[in-house]
This record gives structure tokens, sequence and C-alpha cells, in this order.
């Protein structure tokens, strides 16, 4: 299985004040709920259900999209209020549920899903805001401290970003790095509890890493941590104990020292779709699903895309090739590239951009010229990484955010029927395997996983000729991932050219033909075949240059 042990690190990344180890709170209960249940109106997304978390641990919080795990988080953070006879403590004081202002008292913090920044300011104020700023005598804000302060948190994660830029112009890794941080940043005393939502979904094997060492640290100074994730082996990296829901209810409970991976996906899928889902969760460097590349997908005949010398933020001439029906993979750390690049294939990137590109058929030019509507006029579609800020149209239904890019087709007398747009939004969402009942709901009532397969629904159901796809499987649940695999496959096969762009290695080898490595702007490493091993591209990525080739 070869599970990594949590280490002591001595010291807690991230934490203002040094970790006490020996802390009277190091064993026993950090957290307990009981009989929490939230019924929104037509949904019961949460029945009954208890949870205990013991200090100094790990708890993975799982289940597949929809089954209720955002909910409970949100209940504890006083997001919600849970239906009468929930109960909670925190390290055996009372907890009132529904009452934001409590949890911040009993020390419970929060990296959400969508990570709760304020996107127009930058990470000293996103810090400040939430743990306060550092103040002069005559308590006016001492700037020029908050901002090392800022800095120096930042730095304990590794991670170098200015601390003034607006988080608009941040990437997403760079901006859950912040939301991290910001979580811990007036965190005193060990006796809390952090709690880490899908914080994993943007971030590379190295960052990842170094998240990683920041959780071992808090848990071994004796506080707990909830981690959310649909990334399981992760979560049998890092954490000790697991909880998983489904469909609302508590399923399963331990110790992951008593369970298989495999165990694990049976429990969270149920047994009868377990084995189907089972072949997307093997072990590091094995591909997950067959989908063995056809010699007509090597790229070597005309490409439907060719960019050629690609500069912008990160990218430092970057050269790139997709044939017609392949699934070019890119892999790469923070500020390698990867982010950017799908932004400027889609037009998506203002100015600042040069290099050339051209499109089967001819039409091509400067990339720097390239803009959204130019972008979709040649066919290419793109899925952006940030799904709440970019992806979905929040005031919408799921019906119009999946229709929205077909509205031209689905007119008819210029009008659009509302009966039509019904039935194509029903269609789109069930060849993603979304519920359909969803169609008619607010998007925003949809869970992560949920949403995140309404924008692949919607971008598909454009007929696009090149999809430009970051993070698509991020919040996606095990099964769900699958699907997304084969049908990205399936509409290969019918000559969609695909470029995704990807923080989850294992994403890249279960669907793509060939992989590209990132570094500094350009590529260092193309892998396919046999030599498309997880070990091989983190070697390239990483700059281990031994390895790359
Ligand atoms: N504000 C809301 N209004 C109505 N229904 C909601 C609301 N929030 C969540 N739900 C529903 O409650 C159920 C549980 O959703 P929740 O977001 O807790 O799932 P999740 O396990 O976090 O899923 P994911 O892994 O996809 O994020 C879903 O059916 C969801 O649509």
């Amino acid at each position: 299985m070869g599970r990594t042990r949590t280490k002591d690190l001595g010291s807690t990344p991230g934490l203002d004040s040094p970790p006490r180890p020996g802390s009277t709170h190091a064993t026993g209960t950090a957290l307990s709920l009981a009989n929490v249940s939230k019924t929104f109106p037509g949904v019961q997304a949460l029945a009954d259900v208890d949870f205990e978390v013991r200090a100094g641990s790990v708890h993975a919080l799982l289940g597949h999209n929809g089954s209720g795990k955002s909910t409970l988080i949100k209940c504890l953070a006083g997001v919600y209020t849970p239906d009468p006879g929930a109960t909670a403590t925190v390290f055996g004081d009372s907890l009132t549920l529904g009452d934001s202002a409590d949890a911040r008292r009993r020390r419970l913090r929060f990296v959400h899903q969508d990570l709760g920044i304020v996107p127009e300011l930058g990470a000293v104020d996103n810090i400040g805001l939430a743990a306060g700023y550092e103040r002069g005598p005559s308590g006016r804000i001492a700037w020029r401290r908050q901002s090392r302060r800022s800095r120096d948190l930042l730095a304990r994660f590794g991670f170098r970003l200015d601390p003034l830029m607006p988080l608009s112009a941040a990437s997403p890794p760079e901006r859950a790095v912040v939301a991290i941080v910001r979580a811990l940043a007036d965190w005193e005393d060990t006796s809390g509890v952090l709690v880490l939502d899908e914080p994993t979904a943007a971030l590379a094997a190295h960052e990842v890493d170094r998240l990683f060492e920041l959780i071992r640290g808090i848990s071994s100074a004796g506080a707990a941590v909830v981690l959310v994730s649909h990334r399981l082996d992760e979560v049998m990296a890092v954490a000790d104990h697991a909880t998983v829901l489904r469909d609302g209810r508590k399923v399963w409970d331990g110790s992951l020292d008593d369970v298989t991976m495999e165990r694990l996906v049976d429990v969270i899928v149920g047994t009868d779709e377990g084995a189907a889902a089972r072949g997307t969760v093997t072990g590091p460097g094995t591909r997950k699903t067959a989908t063995p590349a056809s010699p007509a997908r090597r790229g070597n005949e005309i490409p439907t895309l060719e960019v050629k010398d690609l500069r912008g933020r990160y990218l430092d001439g970057l050269d790139l090739r997709v044939g017609t029906g392949e699934i070019v993979g890119v892999a790469g750390l923070l500020g390698s590239g990867r982010e950017e690049l799908p932004y400027v294939l889609a037009g998506a990137c203002g100015s600042g951009v040069t290099g050339s590109f051209v499109v089967s058929g001819g039409a091509g030019g400067d990339a720097g010229s390239m803009t959204i509507p130019r972008a979709r006029d040649l066919g290419i579609v793109f899925v952006p990484a940030d799904r709440g800020a970019e992806g979905v149209v929040d005031g919408f239904t799921t019906t119009e955010n999946v229709s929205l890019g077909a509205l031209p087709a689905l007119r008819s007398r210029g009008a659009v029927t509302p009966s039509r747009e019904r039935r194509f939004a029903r269609k789109w969402l069930a060849a993603m395997h979304a519920d359909t009942a969803y169609a008619p709901r607010p998007v925003s009532t949809l869970s992560g996983g949920n949403q995140q397969k309404a924008v692949l629904a919607r971008a598909l159901s454009v007929g696009p000729k090149i999809l430009v796809v970051s993070e698509p499987t991020a919040g996606i649940d095990i099964g769900a991932r699958r699907v997304i695999y084969d049908e990205l496959r399936r509409r290969a096969d019918d000559g969609l050219s695909v470029v995704m762009a990807s923080s989850d290695i294992e994403d890249l080898l279960a669907c793509c033909d060939r992989v590209l490595a990132l570094r500094d702007g350009r590529v260092v490493g193309e892998f396919e075949g046999s030599r498309m091993t997880k070990p091989a591209i983190v070697y390239a990525i990483e700059g281990a240059s031994d390895e790359q080739e």
C-alpha cells in the first residue's frame, strides 16, 4: 500500500507561536459531532451523522459527489444551521453549531473549496482581514510590518508571492496557498481543529508535499486536521483515520491502518459499483484505465493545433503540437507555465503574450492577438481550473449553465424554447453522469463536483474542435473521474483534440496519449507509451534531469 507514516517535523509551519508538543490536549477527542441532520428544500443533505476526530490526528472525510461532506463542514463552520437535535464539542467545550463566531472562538479554522478570498485584495489584506492587522502604538495599521508578516507566513509554506498583488491576478494554486496560510495565521493555541476542504485540488505534487508537511506538523503538535479529499492516494499518505459519507449518511468510520484502498473505494461508491470505479485509483506510476494511444494519434500527421515560441508571464518559448484526436497532457509545478498555457490557448490572457499559432485549416497568426471570441470561432473551448470564479454562472440554474454555450443552436424563430433547453441540458448532464434532477436547481446549490460536471457538459455540448481543460477532475469523485476520462477518450476517437493541464499526474496518466513536462515556461520532457510514468514525469517537472529523457 505504501502508506507514508506521519512524521513529527518538530515545528509547525504556518502557526505564529511554536507548537507545544506534549500539550495537555494532545490526546483525547478534539471534535465530536452527534446527530447532525440538514434538510434543504427537497434534499436531505445529512441524516443523523456522528463524527469524531481525535486530537493529534489527520482525519479524512470522504464520500462521492453530493454525499454531504461540504454540508457537514458548513454546519461546523456556522454557514448552515443543522436541523434541531445536533450537538458538538471541541476539546470538551460545547460548540453551538450554526454560529460562526463560536466556531472561531473554539479554534476551528476552515479552508473551503471556494477559498473565500477577496480577489480584489492582495495576500496582505486577505490575511489581515481574517487574522488581524499589525498595528503601531497609535492603533494605525503598520503596513510594512503587516507586509513582512504576510511574506514570512507564505515563506513558511515555501512560497514566494508579492503580498500586495491582487489575488485576481494570482493563479489558482497561489490563491489556495493564501487561503491556507490565512486560516492558520492567528492560531496561537494548538488545541484547535483545521478543516481543509479539497485543499490540493489545484496543487502540483511538489506543492502537495509541502502542504502535507504542514498538516503533519499541525497534527503532531496536538491539533486535529480534518481533510476532505477525493484523492485517495493522498488520503492514504497523510491521514490516519477516515469517515465515509454516502447519500448524507455515515457508512464507515475507522483507522486507515485497517483498510486497503480497494476496500475504501467499495465503501465510498457502494460495493456494486466499487469494482468498476477501482480502476481509477491504482497505485502511483501505473495507468488507471486502459486507453491505448492509436498510431493515428502520434501528432505526426497535420496537427489540429500548433503553437510556437509562446511567451507570457510564465511561458518562455514553449512549442506545442496537438494532433487530431490526440489528448496531450501538460504537467508542471506552480509557475512552470502549466496554469498559464490554457488561458493563452483560449485567448483569455490579454496582452503580454507573444508567439504564433496555427489551427488546422490554415487559420493562424500572432498568439498575442488571440481573443476569447476568436478562439471560439476556431473551435477552441476552455474549461478553467477555478470552477467557482470562472466556470459557473452563480445566479443561473444548472440547465442555464449547461446550455449557455449552445444558445444560438437552441434558438428557433429568434427564441430559445424552454423545453428544448431543458432536454438539451438533461442529455449533457446525463452524459457526464450527473443526476438530471439537478437541472432546474440553481447551480450554486449543487455540490462542487456536480458543478464541475455541469461545466464540462457545457464545454463538450458545443462540439469543440479543440478542448483546453485545466484541472478537469478537481473535486470530482472517483466514479465520475472514470466517466470523464472515458467521455474525453470517446470524443478524441471522434476527432476532438484535447490539451489537458493538470496538477494531478494520475489524471494525465489515465487519459492522455502524450504528456509534456513543463519547467520554467518550456517543455523539458515528453512522455508516451511505456515511458509515460509518474516517476518520470515528476522527475522532469521537478528538475531531476537524469530521469527526464
Ligand atoms: N444550499 C443548498 N441548497 C440546496 N441543496 C444543497 C445546498 N447545498 C448542498 N445541497 C445539496 O446537498 C447535497 C450534499 O451536497 P454537498 O455539497 O454537501 O456534497 P459533497 O459531498 O461536498 O460533494 P462534492 O464532493 O461534490 O463537493 C447535494 O445533493 C447538494 O446538491
